[in-house]
């Protein structure tokens, strides 16, 4: 048995959670439309207590010019585990998530306040350098991306530009082992990676993050163009690779973030009274079989269930 299906025995599907076919007084929840504006939100004391931290975010907003996009966000990310992102379009997970290796630099007028503290170090203070924090911090983007290269190549590519001076081949097929590829691919490492499956494809590019040997991936919905066999091995591997690095994954697939994770965050939209601006909140952040078996807000209930979103 894998250890998806493992997991996947052990916890219930989100539609069988405890608001399934219950009753709402809220009219816009009856509606299936979500009362964003009446969003409650848990208190950082209210949460889980994470030991071992890998991300301490402490008030975290993030702008794009004066909008903000994601506000006072406070949580701590566990090492060696998998925790997921979820919630509805427009919430800020790939917002947030961007910033956790500072990807979001990238993003013109994009602004971050607040403290994001990675392994003890705040990530945007001014002597760090942001190319490092993107090393440490690798990602995997929802669609499969690989470089107009080799397989080879594309696995190659990271190790060559830090200026890897060990065993080059040994690395590549180690990584490639990682991902469960090297016995698909072993006897055409010169051909291009785009000669490769979609699932195939993403495999390659976790391989890429992979081998330059950092201490967290990110994944931004990173089965979301794959059918669901490959999905199925994503996640399998998904559960291998956490013994090795701490892992963020956004995904809009419930039953997913259920199966891979080990905590889940609900993110909603609050509205503000004034400006009418639609800012992403937490709802909710806890172990993943709280936020799907008995989750503390109604709003996080109602997500889970399918009731909005
Ligand atoms: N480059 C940008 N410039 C301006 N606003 C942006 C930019 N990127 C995202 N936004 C806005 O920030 C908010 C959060 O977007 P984000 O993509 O992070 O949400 P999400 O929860 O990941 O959504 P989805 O699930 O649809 O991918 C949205 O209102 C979005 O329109």
């Amino acid at each position: 048995m894998t250890a998806s299906s493992t997991q996947t025995a052990e916890r219930p599907a989100p539609p069988t959670g405890p608001g399934a076919g219950g009753t709402t007084d809220d009219p816009a929840a009856a509606a299936g439309t979500p009362p964003e504006e009446h969003t409650a939100t848990q208190s950082a004391e209210e949460q889980e207590p994470v030991q071992d931290a890998v991300f301490d975010l402490r008030d975290v907003s993030v702008r794009y010019g004066s909008f903000v996009a994601v506000g006072d966000i406070t949580m701590k990310v566990p090492r060696h585990q998998v925790t997921a992102f979820i919630g509805p379009s427009g919430c800020g997970k790939s917002t947030l998530l961007r910033c956790l290796n500072r990807m979001n630099d990238l993003v013109p007028g994009a602004s971050v306040s607040g403290e994001l503290i990675y392994n003890g170090e705040n990530v945007h203070a001014a002597d760090v350098d942001p190319a490092e924090v993107r090393r440490r911090i690798g990602m995997v983007f929802q669609k499969p991306n690989p470089f107009p290269k080799s397989i080879y190549d594309n696995v190659a590519f990271g190790p060559r530009l830090n200026g890897f001076s060990g065993d080059l081949d040994s690395l590549v097929q180690q990584s490639l082992e990682q991902v469960g590829l090297w016995s698909e691919v072993k006897d055409k490492l010169k051909e291009s990676g785009h000669a490769l499956s979609g699932g195939q494809q993403q495999r390659l590019c976790i391989a890429r993050a992979i081998a330059v040997e950092p201490d967290v991936l990110l994944m931004d919905e990173p089965c979301s163009a794959l059918d669901p066999i490959a999905t199925l091995k994503i996640e399998d591997l998904i559960h291998q690779l956490k013994s090795t690095y701490s892992i963020v994954i956004v995904t809009h697939n419930m039953q997913q973030a259920a199966r891979v994770s080990d905590r889940t965050a609900f993110f909603s939209v609050n509205i503000d009274d004034h400006q009418g601006m639609r800012t992403g909140r937490l709802v909710e952040y806890d172990r993943t079989t709280k936020i799907f078996n008995n989750p503390a807000q109604q709003r996080t209930e109602d997500y889970v269930t399918g009731r909005f979103g």
